[in-house]
């Protein structure tokens, strides 16, 4: 009998429909925004919105989407996750197993843990591929994961990976990968774009006992904090931090931002689209974007900020943008996820 202990991985995306066309982007949508954690209000206040008003009117725009960015192979975040996990196993060796899967659609987290139990792993390390914690993405994932496992007779033992936008070896990754494209670019601003969060979900991250801390103080963001250690927008704020000291980034050439908002709640400030204006008219010609909420290339940057904010850019007078492209499956990435796997 072979007792050598074996653990499993999850790498966990926030998913992606199964093909462009409406039905596929309207199940994926319906799945998305069904959740809870995502749209945060009564369960009827929800199935109203999404069935009256987001899915009438954003299925075919958001087909028409991913339609732009559709590749052979299928859905950009879904090639850049499948090959990152290949990679991952390689260099972790047959004492893991590495299944990437999505939050919602498909390869399902419920499949990948299949798989898992199937090759009789001992625990699983859980790795949502979000380096800044939200309840929405990673929150979601734990949840999903733990009522899966929590279902079953024999239950696996779990450890999560909560975030890791402070880990010195993703901000190397990411400056490894970014720096050759700035300077190639010959860029004169650096615009670090998030995925942006209703301001509801971020002041509900507050653990300071009176949840007077986050976005009731101008500065709430400025440090991390025991108030604010699962503030997205205090971890995304500390990630510019690092990455501009690494890119040697003065306060003259860099600003943050949060695009992709959706609905008519105030999300977090400031609004990507809102900002380019100002900054064509503060003297920004050269604008090289970097997206370092998200791990891989997908919908967000492919066609938020490489179509349609260049368009806007060049619109406003800009000579020109230009997409960092993200870690995707590079080299030193795939190291560093396996890296902080073993650490787990
Ligand atoms: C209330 C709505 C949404 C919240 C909150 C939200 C948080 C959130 N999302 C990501 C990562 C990704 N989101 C992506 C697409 C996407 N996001 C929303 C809505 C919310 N996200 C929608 C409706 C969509 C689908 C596309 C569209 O219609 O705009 C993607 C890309 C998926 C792809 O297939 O390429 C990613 C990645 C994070 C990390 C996050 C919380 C911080
Ligand atoms: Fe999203
Ligand atoms: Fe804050």
């Amino acid at each position: 009998m072979n007792l050598k202990k074996r653990t499993g991985v999850l790498l966990v995306n926030v998913g992606t429909p199964d093909s462009p066309e409406v039905p596929d982007v309207r199940k994926y949508l319906r799945e998305f925004l069904s959740d809870p954690r995502v749209i945060d209000i009564s369960a009827v206040g929800r199935f109203l919105l999404l069935n009256f008003i987001i899915l009438p009117f954003r299925t075919k725009k958001s087909s028409h989407a991913y339609k732009m960015i559709w590749k052979k192979e299928g859905s950009p975040l879904l090639i850049h996750g499948k090959i990152l996990a290949e990679n991952v196993g390689k260099i972790l060796g047959d004492q893991y197993e590495v299944e990437f899967c999505m939050r919602y659609q498909n390869p399902s987290i419920e499949f990948a843990i299949q798989k898992l139990i199937q090759k009789n792993i001992d625990e699983i390390i859980v790795f949502p591929l979000f380096p800044q914690y939200s309840s929405a993405a990673t929150g979601s994932v734990f949840e999903k994961v733990g009522k899966i496992c929590n279902s079953k007779w024999n239950i696996p033992k779990l450890k999560y990976i909560t975030y890791f936008y402070n880990d010195k070896r993703f901000l190397e990754s990411f400056y490894e990968i970014a720096k050759p494209q700035i300077n190639h670019f010959r860029a004169d601003f650096v615009l670090f774009s998030y995925h942006g969060l209703p301001e509801r979900h971020v002041k509900k991250s507050d653990t300071s006992s009176l949840q007077n801390h986050c976005l009731t103080k101008n500065n709430c963001c400025e440090s991390i904090q025991v108030e604010n250690k699962y503030c997205y927008r205090a971890q995304c704020y500390e990630t510019t931090r690092s990455l501009v000291k690494l890119l040697q980034l003065t306060d003259d050439n860099h600003m943050t931002s949060f695009q992709s908002r959706l609905g008519r709640d105030p999300w977090i400030k400031p609004y990507t689209d809102l900002i380019l204006p100002d900054l064509v008219s503060k003297g920004a010609k050269r604008i090289a974007v970097m997206c370092p909420a998200f791990v891989a290339d997908c919908l967000e940057t492919l066609e938020e900020i490489q179509m349609r904010a260049k368009e806007q850019w060049l619109s406003l007078g800009g000579e020109d943008l230009v997409l960092v492209t993200s870690l995707n499956s590079h080299a030193k990435w795939s190291e560093t996820v396996a890296d902080i796997i073993r650490e787990a």
